[in-house]
């Protein structure tokens, strides 16, 4: 019988699991549940015999797929991807998908948590401020970059964006205003929000030079991924100018050295936390569940990452 692993270290919301195994027996096949796992030794005697696995964060590695013989396909249950070795996929013929858009309304939900959050001085009673006319920039206009523009406007702010591959004229026509470049983004806005996937070209490009350009008192918010920041030079940048704020949904390496120099104008969620909705879960788990049946029934390849 065709067996589907639900593989993850930080679990679904029980309904997401009860509404995955519901679409996999309907289709025939059989679920295997390995939640909070502790030792990647779980994880591949887990994928052993399974023809189907749904990820969230979970590494997918050379070491899994040459323990999972009859893997046919993994299903990265969110956006980002790149948690699985795409070239080790396509050299062991598996095919990996995401389910792009599923849990980007959550993230953005976030977003804006965090910075009224912020605006309000982390509710300590002081004096703060407004979203309201402020100028936020969105670095890479994707499905998260849209729903915080979308929430964003309904606080009354304006709002700028960049993006490596939707052309102006698509950013324009959503009622944003386009930007050339990134350093242009940085020193427009009072308010950047990351949103770009971690790839060669992101990684570490959130630097120094883009924070030294930023306006007085901005504000930048990362909600996509740690990689895509180096780290230091935002510290840096940071403890030079007093006047700006950084907040994050993942927790740098270097966060006890944030907290010790930037005290409240600093603030991680203790855990990556922006997809952690039941309607998320729901969402992106009931897509990866449709998808590996149509894909093992059908052929169906549409959100096909890997060649
Ligand atoms: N915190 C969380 O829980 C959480 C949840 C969902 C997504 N994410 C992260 O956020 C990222 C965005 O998610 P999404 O759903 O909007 O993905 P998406 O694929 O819909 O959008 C990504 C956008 O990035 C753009 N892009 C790619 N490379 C770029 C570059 N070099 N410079 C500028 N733009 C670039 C793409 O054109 C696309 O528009 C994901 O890749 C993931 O890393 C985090
Ligand atoms: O890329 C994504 O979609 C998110 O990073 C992802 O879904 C959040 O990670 P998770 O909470 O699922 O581990």
């Amino acid at each position: 019988m065709t067996k589907v692993l639900i593989a993850t270290e930080k679990p679904f919301a029980a309904p997401a699991v009860a509404a995955i195994k519901d679409i996999v027996s309907k289709a025939g096949y059989e679920t295997v549940l390995l939640e909070k796992y502790t030792e990647k030794s779980q994880l591949l005697a887990a994928v052993a015999d399974v023809d189907a696995i749904i990820i969230r964060s979970d590494k997918i590695d050379k070491e899994v797929f040459d323990a999972a013989k009859n893997l046919k396909i993994v299903v990265r249950a969110g956006a980002g991807y790149d948690n699985v070795d795409l070239a080790e996929a396509t050299a062991h013929n598996v095919c990996v998908m995401n389910t792009p858009g599923q849990n980007s309304n959550a993230v953005a939900e976030l977003v804006m948590g965090l910075l009224v959050f912020n605006a309000r001085n982390q509710f300590n009673g002081k004096s703060g401020s407004e979203l309201k006319d402020k100028k936020m920039g969105i670095l890479a206009y994707g499905n998260v970059g849209r729903n915080v523009a979308r929430i964003a406007k309904g606080f009354g702010m304006e709002i700028f964006a960049y993006d490596a591959f939707v052309p102006a004229e698509a950013i324009k026509e959503s009622g944003a205003t386009p930007i050339a470049t990134v350093p242009e983004l940085f020193a427009t806005c009072d308010v950047i929000s990351l949103h770009a996937p971690a790839t060669p070209e992101t990684i570490k490009s959130i630097n120094y030079d883009l924070l030294m350009k930023m306006p007085k008192d901005a504000v930048l918010i990362n909600s996509a991924r740690k990689e895509i920041i180096d780290e230091e030079g935002v510290l840096k940048a940071l403890t030079e100018r007093t006047d700006l704020r950084y907040l994050t949904d993942i927790m740098p390496a270097n966060h006890e050295a944030m907290v010790a120099a930037l005290g409240d104008r600093y603030f991680s969620t203790p855990k990556k936390m922006g997809a952690q909705t039941g309607e998320a879960n729901n969402n992106a788990g009931i897509a990866a569940a449709n998808q590996i049946v149509d894909f093992i029934a059908n052929g169906v390849e549409k959100f096909r990452v890997n060649k």
